[in-house]
């Protein structure tokens, strides 16, 4: 037996080209066209194959006469059974009848087999192996035909690239085939090498496998993947503290860092960072050191809930105020459980009773008055207190259950962030979940990195950091930004492809801005969610205008769609009510009120909707309008500048003209003006005269002096604020 074609075989077996092209497929003998030559080793195997095949066929070297053996077409299409077993009992085999060489009957048979194969468009590998009646039964089905069965690939997916050797396994093909068909392309490739997905294409149609090239959208977002619950251990509460001004939050955050720090280490805090870690009786709690519900909301509006207890200061001798109330309802709209802490009990006209009074009105019933609030009396400056607050915080996480994996790459939040001349970028950061070790990629933001360096709150090097803990980073490629989540990735690639990503996703957004809460935005979205509240945000010029908005507000309120007043105040729009608004998905109603500059900014970052009114059934109407989405072709004001009023003059004939200085954006000569005396708006109309130097101008920039008159007010006085718009027509969205 010497070398043959694979023709000249096929002729000698008495099969087709094709059927022993096929076959040595299945036997891995590399086959190019019936004209290749096969080596006498590869002829062997194939007879050899062959051979095997036929003894299956029959269970046993003693078969009978082919004849017998096979039933006709007819008689075996007439069962299963019978169709897919030919050597069953059904047709007895005659023993010592021996069937070395096939017969004509059986290949024809077995023709007829590979056929019915082809129909099904599938090529099967038999191997072998273990007992004969398996065997049998294994090829009578083609079903199930053996333990190896490898489908013919049609199809695969691929990404913008492949690897030639991942290429060739999801085809199911040899790389060496692969490689070949690149040469025949005229690609020179390696194993390892990356084709793009034409190329690849290209080869797979040469096997007759279509190729689907995977939408690679970039990755910016990574799944977090949730922790089975077996997992999950107890971790430290995280607290922020907040109150009015002056109540005592940043007393009260030092008496409790420092009635926990021992006199050897009082001395050796180098690092002070956002947070730190108190130990109570070998129990941690994890307090976050920037004090203030502004800190706390804007980075909620970040997307970063990291507050797990808010404990509340309010001043005994003071009692509750604007912005307790504010913490409040910042507590209250992010679902965090608050602990009121009655401080400066050490004064003499403390009075914790009337305070827990004034709480009350704010839906907050002390405990001992039979509601679930915890107050606990304390004197930051005498240190009194403070174990029996902490004693609480630990009573409150103990209902709470906060659990965490520590077992896994660590996620967590920024705390804060800045550019160290000799550091690079310094992060603190607090680990939610898993455990955060030097050495991890990460990324955080917009920014990548990897941990270099890790500082616990007292400037101390450790290794790794768990659920609750906070730390400094180095290693960061640049600054994140507070709010920002953190996450470890695999490698440093991913990192960095991932922030790549985002900062792209950024640019694109950036472009296409749209409004994330406006008003018609928040309806739609509750239609398509079947949402059932609308947040809002009150700020009026007195306490009874918020008060009389609020309940015809929640008259306004349908089953459908329920109004939610989150937060309600005196006095202009600030960021903290935008940050806010943008946590909780909320619009902001501005009654005889204005936003300030930064809020306005802030407003416009933050994409939030900021109505102003000076009607109260305007309001209602709007509110009614949307609801009901009706919400007719809005006449939308446009912001064109800020001028602050320097000086004011009485020029005969005209009035009282104001010496102005443009501070922001320009102003028009037929401008419409908001006058805005300490935040309030004391007068609305139109830009009467606008000059410069005695002559009549059209506008005024930023940055320049003008003297503005306005219509019909002559009240305008030294410190007021000008603010000038115009209208614009905007299409309803509904
Ligand atoms: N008598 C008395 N004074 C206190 C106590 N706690 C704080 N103070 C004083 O109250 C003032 C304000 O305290 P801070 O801790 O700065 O208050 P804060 O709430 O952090 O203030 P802001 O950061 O401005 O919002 C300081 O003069 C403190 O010394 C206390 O328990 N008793």
């Amino acid at each position: 037996m010497g070398k043959q074609r694979v023709y000249e075989l096929a002729k000698d077996l008495q099969m087709t080209s094709r059927e022993v092209m096929r076959l040595m497929q299945v036997l891995n003998i590399p086959v190019k066209t019936h004209m290749s030559t096969l080596t006498e080793e590869q002829i062997d195997k194939i007879k050899k194959h062959l051979e095997k095949l036929q003894r299956k066929d029959t269970g046993t070297p003693k078969v009978s006469p082919a004849k017998e053996k096979k039933p006709a077409k007819r008689e075996r299409a007439e069962t299963k059974a019978d169709k897919r077993h030919p050597g069953n009992g059904k047709f007895k085999q005659k023993p010592g009848i021996k069937r070395d060489t096939p017969t004509a009957d059986h290949r024809k048979w077995k023709k007829e087999k590979w056929e019915e194969f082809e129909d099904d468009q599938e090529v099967y590998t038999r191997k072998v192996k273990g007992k004969k009646t398996k065997q049998k039964k294994k090829f009578a089905k083609p079903e199930e035909p053996a333990e190896r069965v490898q489908t013919a690939i049609k199809k695969i997916e691929i990404g913008e690239t492949v690897v030639v050797q991942d290429l060739a396994q999801k085809m199911g093909k040899k790389v060496s085939e692969v490689i070949k068909q690149l040469m025949n392309l005229g690609v020179l490739a390696t194993i390892n090498q990356e084709i793009d997905a034409e190329t690849a294409t290209l080869v797979a149609a040469e096997f007759g496998i279509e190729v689907k090239v995977k939408d690679t959208k970039p990755v910016t977002e990574l799944e977090d993947i949730p922790d089975d619950p077996e997992l999950l251990k107890e971790r430290p509460p995280v607290v922020t503290v907040m109150g009015h001004v002056d109540h005592g939050k940043t007393s009260l955050l030092d008496a409790i860092r420092q009635t926990n720090v021992t006199a050897t280490e009082a001395g050796g805090i180098t690092q002070h960072i956002g947070a730190y870690q108190v130990d109570v009786d070998g129990k941690k709690i994890t307090f976050l050191d920037t004090p203030g519900h502004e800190a706390f909301t804007a980075m909620r509006a970040r997307g970063a809930q990291i507050t797990d207890i808010a404990v509340l200061v309010v001043a005994a001798d003071d009692g509750v105020m604007p912005q307790t109330v504010e913490a409040i309802n910042h507590a209250k709209a992010a679902n965090v459980p608050i602990i009121v802490a009655i401080n400066k009990i050490d004064k003499p006209n403390a009075n914790p009773e009337r305070v827990k009074q004034e709480l009350t009105e704010h839906g907050l019933i002390p405990e001992e008055w039979g509601g679930d609030t915890i107050c606990v009396n304390v004197s930051a400056l005498k240190r009194e207190g403070i174990d029996n607050l902490l004693e609480m915080i630990l009573l409150v996480a103990e209902m709470a259950e906060l659990k965490a994996n520590p077992d896994r790459p660590a996620r967590g939040v920024v705390i804060e962030a800045e550019l160290d001349k000799g550091r690079g970028p310094v992060a603190t950061m607090l680990v939610q979940k898993g455990t955060l070790k030097v050495g991890d990629y990460l990324v955080a933001g917009l920014t990548h990195g990897r941990v270099r360096a890790m500082m616990d709150h007292r400037g101390q090097r450790i290794k790794k950091a768990g659920p609750s803990v906070p730390v400094e980073v180095l290693g960061m490629s640049d600054v994140p930004e507070p709010g920002d989540i953190f996450q470890v990735v695999e490698d440093e690639k991913l990192a960095r492809q991932i922030a790549e990503n985002r900062k792209a996703e950024k640019r694109e957004e950036e472009l296409h801005k749209t409004a994330r809460a406006s008003l018609d935005e928040l309806m739609k979205q509750m239609k398509d969610a079947q949402a059932k509240e609308l947040n809002i945000i009150i700020k009026a010029d007195v306490h009874g205008s918020v008060e009389a908005l609020r309940q015809a507000l929640e008259q306004v309120g349908t089953e459908e769609v329920r109004i939610n007043i989150i937060h309600g105040g005196v006095g202009a729009i600030t960021e903290t009510d935008v940050m806010l608004a943008a946590a909780s998905n909320a619009i902001i109603i501005g009654f005889n009120v204005r936003p300030d500059a930064n809020a306005r900014k802030a407003a416009e970052k933050e994409k939030i909707d900021v109505r102003l009114y000076r009607v109260i059934y305007e309001v209602i109407d709007d509110i009614k309008a949307a609801m009901s989405g009706l919400l007719e072709p809005e006449i939308k004001e446009v912001f064109l500048g800020r001028a602050e009023v320097r000086a004011t003059f009485k020029v005969p004939k005209v009035g009282v003209v104001a010496g102005c200085y443009v501070t922001e954006g320009r102003v028009t000569n037929n401008a419409n003006v908001r006058i805005i005396r300490d935040g309030v708006v004391v007068h609305e109309g139109k830009v009467a005269s606008l000059r410069r130097f005695k002559d009549d101008v059209r506008e005024v920039s930023q940055g320049y002096e003008c003297g503005m008159g306005i219509e019909r007010f002559n009240d305008i006085k030294e410190g007021d604020v000008i603010e000038a718009y115009t209208f614009e027509k905007v299409e309803r969205q509904l």
